[in-house]
């Protein structure tokens, strides 16, 4: 299946001794939703503006659509919808009229004007200026005019930066519908894991400009069973203590308890089997895994 954007080897820096983006090879699927993160600084919108075209790589290649980009950019772009850090809005103009403008920029029809608007839940203030508008609403206003070519591919910088909890839930709500509903695949970039454990079903980490993880969220979420614990209790420690000797990392017995250090979740299933035909009763089985924050923290402190 062609891939929606593909980058391989891409490479670039904004002074020739400082490298900003080593080596990015990134391949995002249809209908999927990558999550990008790394801590600020990590070179997310870098690459983004490298996968847009709006600036050169020093060396690797873009494709989307399967296309590179010398061919047909024109229509390379009516298939993509782009909102990179702050969206650019005109302030002394209406909601409308911003996106008017954009809609004639991009010869689109007159209807799509008041769908996007419905999309983002602005039509009640169509005629309302954006200087008088909220953060939140300035960023559903952006993607609105993202939206406008009703695009295949979305790639968003931050959508959710300087939002409230309820802003940011009806981001992520407003994503979800439009990946469902109309299969677009979104590029999603945030220094905060949480804004989009939630929603992305694949996950890109860069930290100082090269991946530290790529893979999906099930992935990462099974990073937090490496080298976690489990507590067992079982009624007689003694027998369970000289079943695991040797094949399993015991670093606790208290007599009480046994703490066992694991490789994988598939391990605690195994422990447990284990008691159960040795006959013996398993009163507790309590694993202590990693929350994905602080994976994530881990990752970028490599
Ligand atoms: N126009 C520029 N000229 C020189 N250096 C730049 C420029 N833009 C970004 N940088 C530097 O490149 C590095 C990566 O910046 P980038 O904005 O890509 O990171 P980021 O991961 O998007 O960070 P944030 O989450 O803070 O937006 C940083 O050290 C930044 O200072």
């Amino acid at each position: 299946m062609t891939a929606i954007v593909s980058a391989n080897g891409l490479r670039f820096g904004y002074t020739p001794q400082t490298p900003t983006v080593k080596n990015i090879d990134l391949n995002i699927g249809p209908g999927q939703i990558y999550g990008f993160l790394g801590p600020n600084g990590a070179g997310k919108t870098t690459t983004i503006r490298l996968l847009l075209g709006l600036l050169p790589p020093d060396d690797g290649m873009v494709e989307l659509f399967g296309q590179p980009f010398a061919q047909d950019r024109r229509h390379l772009f009516s298939r993509i919808g782009a909102m990179i850090e702050a969206p650019s809005l005109y302030e002394h103009l209406t909601a409308f009229e911003n996106l008017e403008i954009n809609r004639r920029i991009r010869k689109l029809s007159r209807s799509r004007i008041s769908e996007v608007l419905q999309t983002v839940d602005l039509s009640a203030v169509t005629g309302v200026k954006v200087r008088e508008f909220s953060l939140g609403m300035k960023q559903r206003l952006g993607l609105a005019v993202a939206l406008l070519p009703a695009p295949e591919l979305l790639i968003l910088d931050e959508p959710t930066n300087g939002l409230d909890p309820h802003g940011i839930i009806q981001i992520r709500e407003l994503f979800q519908r439009l990946n469902r509903d109309c299969g677009t695949t979104i590029l999603v970039s945030s220094h905060i894991l949480t804004e989009v454990e939630k929603l992305a079903t694949h996950i890109g980490i860069i930290n100082e400009g090269q991946f530290v993880f790529q893979g999906t969220m099930q992935a990462l979420q099974d990073l937090r069973f490496e080298n976690s614990t489990i507590d067992l209790e079982t009624n007689d420690n003694q027998a369970a203590a000289a079943l695991l000797d040797g094949r399993y990392h015991v670093v606790c017995n208290t007599g009480g308890r046994l703490t066992l250090r694991l490789a994988n979740k598939e391990q605690a299933a195994q422990v447990c089997r284990m008691m159960c035909e040795a006959g013996l009763d398993v009163y507790r089985l309590a694993a202590h895994a990693d929350d994905l924050e602080k994976i994530f923290l881990q990752l970028v402190k490599r």
